[in-house]
């Protein structure tokens, strides 16, 4: 099962949509997308793989996704921990944290520290808004991401790829490959350089959307949030 990707610009008209069209808040569709998240980090490193997950979050809407998915892991038993190092200005983030903390899941300060006793990192770092040269404090934390042995999943988009063009030809990003990843409403383009277990996630796409973009949504199975691309509802290639 693949499925065609969508331009970075294409994605936020959808997203816009979503909103103007189709009667969706944001916080709906961020609930929506890390919910996705969290079940494909299920689906990926169950419980019994090690409990430490290390969600790293960006100051957009992708860390957003990150700081629901953090909520949904600590429901299932596992221990998130949250590096926030630049936060978004939105209330909504705001909201996001204070469930967070009233689920005593902790913000960390160092994410070297972290590193060390994560068991998996959830990349919720740069979404399909990134562009250009990655700008501080961001380099040393994506240098460090491509060459750590934890697992890592990105969340919509490799942190540091460009959305259209993929990983940058040098410098921190550039041997960058996490090992799953999760598209959220349809790959982006930079995913034809990806190598991993890649998942589709944010179902709450319609017809009329679906037509007007020209995707073609591949069915999710029974009640699940996420479906992977590579493999059908039944598992077969
Ligand atoms: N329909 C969907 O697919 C939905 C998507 N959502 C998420 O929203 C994301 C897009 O969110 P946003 O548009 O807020 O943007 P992003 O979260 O992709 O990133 C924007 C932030 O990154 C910063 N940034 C961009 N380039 C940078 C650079 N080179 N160095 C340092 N900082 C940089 C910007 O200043 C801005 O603060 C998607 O990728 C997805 O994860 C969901 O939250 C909602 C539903
Ligand atoms: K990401």
């Amino acid at each position: 099962m693949s499925m065609k990707a969508i331009s970075s610009k294409d994605a936020a008209a959808l997203d816009k949509d979503l909103m103007e069209i189709g009667g969706f808040s944001l916080d709906q569709l961020m609930e929506l997308a890390g919910l996705s998240v969290s079940q494909a980090v299920y689906r990926v490193h169950p419980p019994s793989a090690g409990k430490n997950i290390l969600v790293v979050c960006g100051p957009g809407n992708n860390g957003g996704d990150g700081l629901v998915a953090a909520r949904h892991l600590a429901q299932y038993g596992y221990y998130p921990s949250i590096y926030y190092p630049k936060e978004g200005k939105k209330e909504l983030y705001q909201r996001l944290k204070t469930q967070l903390h009233n689920l005593s899941v902790p913000f960390v300060p160092d994410f070297t520290e972290a590193l060390k006793s994560a068991d998996l990192v959830v990349d919720a770092i740069f979404g399909f808004s990134f562009g250009g040269p990655l700008r501080e404090p961001f380099p040393s934390i994506i240098l460090q991401m491509e060459s750590t042995s934890v697992p890592i999943l990105s969340v919509d988009a490799p942190s540091s790829w460009d959305i259209q063009a993929g990983p940058p030809k040098e410098g921190p990003g550039a041997k960058f490959m996490p090992q799953t990843l999760i598209s959220l409403t349809a790959p982006k383009p930079c995913v034809k350089y990806f190598t991993g277990r890649h998942f589709l996630g944010g179902r709450f796409l319609t017809k009329s959307i679906l037509e007007k973009y020209g995707l073609d949504c591949p069915q999710y199975p029974g009640v699940d949030q996420i479906v992977e691309l590579g493999v059908d509802a039944e598992g077969r290639l």
